[in-house]
């Protein structure tokens, strides 16, 4: 056997609720070894932050620019992720020593795919400076640069999972991971490889109609939802989106699908609105898919709505598969992306392709990522 990399994966991803941390063993291809995992939240006030370096983004014009609160914002970021990994270190009596590489994905501020721009802020000098572990970041640039999208990049780990889950028998292919995030997106496991793009819109909506309307950040198990009723062109205004017939499969930024006026619905009817939008749009993107899917394993913090849970299975039944969460299959919902990010930071130790043309895009399957290695001791 080949060398196995000891790996922490960072995630901090669209929905800004805190930071995943996930430890795998991997030789950045076939093997996998999932370790322990953490999410370590976010305070309301960091979050607020979070949101105005969302908007201080828009001028980004070049994808080093840090205008308005960026810079400090980036600083205190990494700082977060930083003790993160200290904390998680220390809570599962690991040795710092022992972490051969961290994959810190940042937080993105900005997705113009159209223009070969994407900004994740985090300073992989100053976290391996902090953590005394190489750090590889920054991974979706050389992806653009080659002409893809930027994203998904999660598609090269659910392949690996699903080669460990179809030669155990334990899934009807094809197979579908989709990932309910701020942004949903999937990944197609068929008989010709991998097949992979956002989806639609995700948890984002249903977070910010909350967030304006009942000051809470997510609809916890769905229950502002399950107390409303599908407003059918409020859905069909959604669901109609361009993003859904376009010629070619687009990824999404956070801002790209706006939340309801307040005036449009109740909160409840919003919530439940938005739960169906975000199931259906999962089902009407995979019809872009090559193949009818059997299987969807859902991943990503919507799993836990069952709102939108129990519209996905009602969807899915309808088009002849069924849908499982990941845990039914002894993965973690929850930290999938981080462990993803572990697994590329091997992949870009070792030069691997992160992305494919049938990923995102890009011309030619490409590595990427920029490593800031530990200081000598
Ligand atoms: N118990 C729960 N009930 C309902 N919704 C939940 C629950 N827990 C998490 N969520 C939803 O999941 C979201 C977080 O999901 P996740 O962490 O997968 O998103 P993300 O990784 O930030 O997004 P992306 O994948 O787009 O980067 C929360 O904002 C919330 O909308
Ligand atoms: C630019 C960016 O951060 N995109 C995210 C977002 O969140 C979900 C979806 O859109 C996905 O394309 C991507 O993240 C996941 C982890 C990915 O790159 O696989």
């Amino acid at each position: 056997m080949g060398r196995v990399w000891t790996a922490i994966g960072l995630m901090s991803g669209t929905s800004m609720d805190g930071i995943d941390v996930a430890l795998l063993q991997t030789d950045g291809e076939t093997l996998v070894l999932r370790g322990p995992s953490a999410g370590y939240a976010y305070d309301a006030r960091f979050r607020e932050r979070l949101k105005q370096g969302l908007d201080d983004a828009r001028s980004i014009g070049k994808r080093d620019e840090r205008p308005g609160t960026l810079a400090e914002l980036e600083r205190d970021l990494t700082e977060r992720h930083a003790d993160a990994v200290r904390t998680f270190l220390r809570e599962n009596n690991l040795l710092e020593e022992k972490i051969d590489v961290i994959g810190f994905h940042g937080q993105t501020v900005l997705h113009r795919p159209d223009h070969a721009l994407t900004v994740q802020i985090g300073d992989g000098a100053l976290l391996t400076r902090e953590t005394h572990i190489d750090v590889v970041y920054d991974m979706r640039a050389n992806d653009m640069i080659h002409g893809g999208q930027g994203a998904p990049l999660i598609p090269a780990y659910h392949a690996a999972l699903a080669r460990g889950l179809s030669e155990r028998g334990e899934i009807d292919a094809p197979v579908v991971f989709v990932n309910i995030g701020g942004i949903s997106n999937l990944t197609f496991i068929g008989g010709d490889g991998v097949i992979a793009y956002d989806s639609g819109p995700g948890n984002t909506l249903i977070d910010q109609w909350v967030e304006a309307h009942a000051g809470i950040p997510y609809d916890q198990g769905g229950m502002i939802a399950s107390e409303g009723a599908v407003l059918p062109e409020l859905a069909k205004r959604y669901l109609s989106h361009p993003f859904f017939t376009a010629e070619k499969r687009r990824s999404l930024d956070r801002n790209d699908f706006a939340p309801p006026s307040g005036s449009e619905a109740s909160l409840e009817d919003g919530a439940r609105t938005l739960a169906h939008v975000t199931a259906a749009a999962i089902i009407q993107s995979a019809r872009h898919l090559p193949a009818a899917p059997a299987t969807y394993v859902a991943c990503g913090g919507g799993r836990l709505n069952p709102v939108i849970m129990r519209d996905l299975a009602s969807l899915a039944d309808a088009t002849g598969a069924r849908v499982l969460a990941a845990e039914a299959l002894g993965l973690n919902g929850d930290s999938m992306e981080a462990e993803a990010w572990a697994y590329l930071a091997v992949r870009s130790l070792r030069g691997l392709p992160l992305t494919y043309p049938q990923t995102t895009g890009v011309s030619h399957p490409v590595s990427g990522g920029r490593l800031a290695a530990k200081p000598e001791a």
